[in-house]
């Protein structure tokens, strides 16, 4: 028997509620089947995927009949051939030589670096003076994907940068779900703007391409300094401009996701005052350990000292996973599960329907950390999946829960956050990465300030 099911909705109808209402509409959709198709025309059939099986199937086991299409080559305009973009061979040959830049010892050094410009943050934080949560955070993993990808620091130019990876995000977000895509070279506004804002992300990476070449043994522990001594099967360095797509790849893909995940942890950590609670438990007897073994911890072992805080950042990423659609193409029919698909079919996977499925979770819009104490291994593989999965998966996902789980735990264990009043409830924003819309204004009360209070 077929597991696709046709949506009941008029194609007319289905378009204007996606363009209104992604979020919405694809949560609506994940109860009406397995399999879900929109009905739209034979030329480009698509189909909403919610079942972890089917999920499998296409990331995993028929990934080499799928291509990432469409979506891709919008991001290309922005980040190039790099990691993300690239397809079957060059996509092999690119991940071979970039996989060594998030061994398990790298990723222990990134994780000093990330402490250090975390307790930077939270050196600047005023208690009780309201900070743009959002901005916050993205210039915050910005500078740390800077500095552990690029060795490079931003201090100066950062605002700045900030300023135009948001531009980049908008417009390609805009531009990957509209019906029409104008081509890149048409002088519209926010084609220009784009434009611009890739000339500034450029001139800071072609500068950290010059000094690292002009100095290499200060970037051997960086993945610049990787790229600068990888070799091709005929001895031939990295062109710069293939240097440059994975910088940009690595900068756009690498700290926008984890900035937003963060926001959405420090709002809905407010939100739960036991799980906030819990939280404060762990970080201070981590602390008290280690004044009474007279050890202080390296930051690795800060990392795995918290099991609570990697609780908290795996529900944050379940609730609101920053890669909140997946998109597939496929050149030519296929068989699924016993399913056929046509040619130039486009299947639409979201981790944000699928992680909200109350049979699977169990009150699954509640913000319970406590779901992963057994890790999650308790539900089918596909049924949790914010870092992707098979060959396409996150490349970064290793280094983002440690760096996420690291900030957080830096900044809560000085900071409590509260949202600024008149707020009301965060609206989520599905642009490239699935964001707080509009941000959020917090308060940071300093604790030991609040325990000073507590004990007067
Ligand atoms: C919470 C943070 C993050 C989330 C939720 C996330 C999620 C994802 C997802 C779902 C994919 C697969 C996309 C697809 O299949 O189409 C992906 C791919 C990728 N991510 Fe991440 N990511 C995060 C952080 C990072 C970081 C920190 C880096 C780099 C330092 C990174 C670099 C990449 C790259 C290069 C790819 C493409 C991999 C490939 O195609 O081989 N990501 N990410």
């Amino acid at each position: 028997m077929t597991r696709v099911v046709d949506i009941p909705s008029s194609r007319m109808s289905n378009f204007f509620r996606f363009q209104r209402d992604p979020l919405g509409f694809l949560v609506d959709a994940r109860p009406l089947g397995d399999v879900v198709s929109l009905r739209t025309s034979s030329f480009r059939p698509t189909f909403i995927v919610n079942a972890p099986d089917f999920v499998q199937e296409l990331l995993v086991h028929q990934e080499d009949k799928l291509r990432k299409g469409r979506s891709a080559g919008v991001l290309r305009r922005t980040i190039g051939d790099g990691l993300l973009t690239s397809e079957r061979e060059p996509h092999r040959r690119q991940k071979r030589y970039l996989t060594p830049a998030f061994y398990k010892e790298r990723i222990n050094a990134y994780a000093e670096i990330v402490i250090s410009e975390t307790r930077r943050l939270a050196d600047a934080l005023q208690d009780g003076v309201p900070v743009a949560m959002h901005d916050a955070m993205m210039q915050l993993t910005l500078g740390i994907i800077a500095k552990t990808m690029f060795n490079t620091e931003l201090a100066r130019d950062k605002a700045a940068l900030a300023k135009a990876v948001d531009v980049t995000i908008r417009h390609t977000a805009s531009t990957i779900f509209s019906p029409v895509i104008l081509p890149f070279g048409w002088p519209t506004p926010g084609n220009r703007a784009h434009r611009q804002a890739i000339r500034t992300l450029d001139a800071m990476i072609y500068g950290a391409i010059a000094a690292a070449k002009a100095q290499p043994d200060a970037y051997a522990d960086s993945l610049l300094g990787l790229l600068l001594d990888t070799r091709d099967e005929e001895g031939q360095p990295i062109p710069d401009a293939e240097m440059r797509d994975q910088m940009m790849t690595m900068l756009l893909a690498g700290h926008e996701t984890t900035a937003n995940a963060l926001v959405w942890a420090w709002y809905a950590l407010e939100r739960s005052p036991e799980s906030a609670g819990r939280l404060r438990l762990e970080l201070d007897a981590v602390r008290l350990r280690e004044k009474e073994t007279g050890e202080s911890l390296s930051a690795a072992g800060y990392y795995r000292e918290m099991p609570y805080a990697r609780q908290v950042v795996q529900e944050t990423l379940r609730l609101y996973p920053p890669a909140w659609a997946i998109l597939r193409e496929a050149d030519l029919a296929f068989d699924m599960l016993g399913d056929a698909f046509p040619a130039r079919s486009s299947f639409l996977i979201s981790p944000y329907a699928i992680h909200r499925n109350d049979g699977v979770f169990g009150d699954a819009e509640a913000f319970r950390p406590e779901r992963f104490a057994d890790g999650a291994s308790g539900w089918a593989r596909f049924a949790y999946f914010p870092f992707g999965g098979g060959s396409r998966g996150c490349i970064g996902s290793q280094f983002a829960m440690m760096e996420a789980v690291l900030i957080l735990g830096t900044l809560a264990e000085r900071f409590d956050f509260s949202s600024e009043p008149g707020q009301g409830e965060a609206e989520p924003e599905p642009l490239v990465s699935l964001r707080i819309k509009g941000g959020r204004m917090m308060i940071p009360r300093r604790r030991s300030a609040q325990a000073q209070q507590d004990e007067a």
